[in-house]
């Protein structure tokens, strides 16, 4: 099988053209396909498959195995895909993804496409939507116990589920031990992706990220929208910022058409063929 390796700020993809034929069953490939010893390694997979409805349809494969909604940094990886090999000949492209439609957008420097910003859609913050047990309403900064611990949480959906945690300090944070507890809290019937934040200043925030199907990445789109969007929830910054994150950094912001915005790189690693 035919593949081409990609990272948007080090979050790492195989991505696979299913437009003539979707292959073997990806999901149970995945674990082996992701594995970074036994397999090609990457967090997730991204297929490229035809859509009745939009220009082109996304699907991502957590490296578990498990089926994702949506995914920030693969499908700027996707879009750059599709535009450098012509596939799709638009520079703004609507993909059909199970988050709904998302709209990303070619950026070009010096005449070379280089950014990918990407319409992400509008965040839900009700309950029900992220979703997440309780009575009805938004979550913002509410209490989460585990292990006899509490932790302030907010909740947004970009399509996937994110439970975001303000600490002073995300160097002090051990997120492999408290990670897996919040992904898979009872509280969250679909699992979450955990984000930890430290605010810098109005305009810039730092963040890691334990990732729902994948562990901890060195980044997550989706997360860093859900990021942006609890941070100006919670008055600790403004609806432009800047996420530092383990692998690079994302431009957010939440327009006046309550859209998210994420603008971000790209890049083509390697392209390889696997014996499955
Ligand atoms: N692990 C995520 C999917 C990948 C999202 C992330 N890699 C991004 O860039 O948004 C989930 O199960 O919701």
């Amino acid at each position: 099988m035919k593949f081409t390796k990609m990272q948007g700020t080090g979050n790492d993809f195989i991505v696979i053209d299913c437009m003539e034929r979707e292959n073997k069953d990806l999901k149970q490939l995945a674990p082996k396909l992701c594995n970074r010893h036994f397999g090609i390694g990457a967090d997730g997979i991204i297929m490229i498959l035809p859509s009745a409805s939009e220009d082109i349809k996304m699907r991502i494969i957590n490296s578990d195995g498990s089926e994702a909604e949506m995914c920030g940094n693969g499908i700027r990886c996707f879009a750059k895909y599709i535009y450098t090999r012509g596939i799709i000949n638009k520079e703004k492209i609507r993909v059909e993804t199970l988050a709904g439609t998302i709209v990303p957008e070619i950026i070009f420097k010096n005449g070379k496409p280089d950014m990918v910003k990407v319409d992400m859609g509008e965040p839900r913050l009700k309950r029900s939507d992220i979703p997440m047990e309780g009575p009805e309403g938004e979550v913002i900064n509410e209490p989460l116990y585990l292990d006899g611990i509490e932790y302030r949480i907010t909740c947004v959906s970009m399509g996937n589920p994110h439970c975001v945690i303000f600490i002073d300090d995300i160097n002090a944070i051990p997120i492999k031990e408290i990670g897996p507890g919040i992904e898979n809290h009872k509280l969250f019937p679909q699992k979450t992706n955990v984000e930890f934040i430290q605010v810098l200043n109005q305009g810039e925030i730092k963040m890691k990220v334990w990732e729902r199907g994948a562990g901890e990445t060195l980044a997550c789109g989706t997360g860093a929208c859900a990021s942006g969007v609890a941070s100006y929830l919670n008055k600790k910054t403004g609806r432009r910022i800047i996420v530092h994150l383990p692998g690079g950094d994302l431009l957010v912001e939440w327009m006046d058409d309550n859209h998210i915005y994420m603008t971000g790189p790209a890049e083509e690693v390697f392209t390889g063929e696997i014996i499955l």
